[in-house]
């Protein structure tokens, strides 16, 4: 109070200079060191208890300390960003040869609000003995977070390579050639097939034969993402965007796969509006993320893939014509499994041996009648549907050989009626059926299962395989109609042509 009685005859100007001057005092006698940088982040001061740290940073005389940009005196300092960004950097912890220490930056302004340097305090040195609690949550989080960068590098390297993709069959020889041809050059790829034919195995397999093989593979199923959160995942979201400044920055699909290639799985589910922003993408090589003003430069490779007709879906208005022209630049058609029979014993080799090295069972073998079974299926969801089929026959018995008798409560409308899962169009309407005796009542999972299949394969029938217009007759989003299409492959083709 007798302070302030003392100030009040002076102007409030006056006044913050004096808090100023005290409080440079203050912090002049608290900090273990503080620094002066001019707006061309030259050192123009530095106090007597700075002078401490100049040997570990090699210099012997201040002298040689003052006048030199900071950049080159002080490793790993921000005091240069400070000055550029006009921000504080209230607390941080700064290492190099000299130590860890917890520093503070503050921008120094004119009577103009220019910004005319920066001020810094070393706080406290060795924050390792006085900041013991944080110190250690703060090597934990480090580490945490290397493990985490380490783990997500590995997951985003390809894990298959052209070997991996079975098949010696003329259809099969002729696709990985096509496929190593490709994997030279930096145009879009289209491939195009059934469900479960392998075409992520093939966009790895090319990513890896690549030029681009030591960067990510990012891939992104367009059909089990929601529409709403499309936008985002491709592009990233700036911080601030939606709610104000609470939203954290989030790098899109196309920014993760920066110096690799970006797989686009089930491009023909892409709803219109984002088809629009997407050609201007692979056009400009540039993304903008939502929220933000600017635009980011990527260097992305697209490999997408459909099952779906897409020249029919330009005809429909349901695609983008110039899309699809900029998508299918080396298009590659990839065979059903009923087109290359001859490869399904190398493929059930393959698959089993995967199947026991995952699950921890022994492996498995087909009999030559089990083969000669499997090979008069039609396998209307390909190799998915041929891994399904021994995963769950060898869960069902410890016999290391597999025979039809394995294989028939298995196949597809071989099972036994308690049991089975039934075709759709079969007959059976679960609407409609009423049990005729105790011995004919099903359990409830069972009938609601049918009931769920035999809706969706009607109204993709009515929508000709549009999964978008299915979802919507259906009442349910487009990402739950892809997880029941998980579910149920065979409903996979349900409304389309036959390829
Ligand atoms: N030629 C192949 N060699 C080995 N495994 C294969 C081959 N083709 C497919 N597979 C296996 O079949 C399964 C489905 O393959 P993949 O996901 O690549 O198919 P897809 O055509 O991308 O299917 P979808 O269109 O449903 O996404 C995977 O488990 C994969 O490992």
């Amino acid at each position: 109070m007798t302070q302030l009685s003392r100030l009040l005859p002076l102007d409030s100007h006056s006044v913050l200079k004096l808090a100023a001057k005290s409080m440079f005092e203050v912090f002049e006698q608290l900090a273990m060191g503080m620094m002066v940088v001019d707006r061309d982040h030259r050192i123009v001061w530095i106090s007597e208890g700075y002078k401490r740290f100049l040997p570990a940073l090699g210099i012997s005389d201040p002298e040689d300390f003052i006048g030199r940009a900071v950049e080159e005196v002080v490793p790993n300092t921000l005091m240069g960003s400070v000055v550029d960004s006009g921000r504080a950097v209230l607390v941080d912890l700064l290492t190099n040869q000299a130590g860890t220490f917890l520093v503070s930056r503050l921008p120094l302004h004119d009577d103009a609000g220019q910004v005319i340097g920066a001020i810094g305090m070393v706080l406290l040195d060795h924050p390792g003995t006085n900041m013991q609690p944080l110190m250690t949550k703060f090597t934990r989080l480090q580490r945490e977070l290397d493990d985490a960068r380490r783990q997500l590098a590995v997951q985003r390297r390809s894990r298959y390579t052209i070997a991996s993709f079975i098949g010696t069959s003329p259809a099969a020889v002729g696709l990985k050639s096509m496929a190593l041809r490709v994997a030279g050059t930096e145009s879009t790829v289209l491939l195009l097939g059934e469900t479960g034919t392998g075409k992520e195995v093939l966009a790895q397999a090319i990513h890896a034969a690549s030029p681009r093989s030591g960067g990510p593979f990012i891939g992104i199923n367009i059909a089990a993402v929601p529409e709403s959160l499309l936008e985002a995942e491709f592009f990233g979201v700036a911080p601030g965007a939606f709610t104000g400044a609470g939203t954290k920055a989030r790098d899109g699909k196309f920014k993760l796969a920066s110096g690799g290639t970006l797989f686009l799985d089930e491009v023909g589910d892409m709803p219109l509006p984002l088809q629009a922003k997407l050609l201007r993408v692979l056009q400009e090589q540039e993304v903008e993320p939502l929220g933000a003003n600017e635009v980011v430069r990527v260097d992305v490779r697209v490999i997408a893939a459909t099952s779906r007709d897409l020249p029919a879906m330009v005809a429909a208005g349901e695609f983008r014509a110039d899309l699809f022209y900029r998508l299918n630049v080396l298009p590659i058609r990839l065979p059903a499994l009923r087109e290359r029979l001859s490869d399904l014993g190398a493929l059930a080799d393959a698959l089993l041996a995967d199947i026991a090295r995952c699950s921890g069972m022994p492996q498995r073998m087909l009999t030559p009648d089990a083969l000669a079974l499997l090979a008069g299926q039609r396998w209307p969801g390909n190799v998915r549907e041929l891994r399904n089929v021994l995963e769950q026959a060898s869960v069902m018995t410890d016999d290391l050989q597999l025979t039809p008798a394995h294989l028939a409560g298995v196949l597809p409308g071989r099972a036994s009626p308690a049991n089975a899962p039934r075709a759709v169009g079969d007959g059976f309407d679960p609407a409609t059926w009423v049990p005729q005796a105790a011995g004919e009542i099903r359990p409830l999972p069972d009938l609601m299962a049918d009931l769920e299949r035999h809706a969706i394969g009607a109204a993709l029938r009515a929508t000709a395989g549009n999964r978008v217009a299915a979802a919507k007759l259906l009442r349910i989003s487009r990402a739950t109609l892809y997880e029941k299409l998980v579910l149920y492959p065979e409903l996979r083709t349900a409304g389309t042509l036959p390829r």
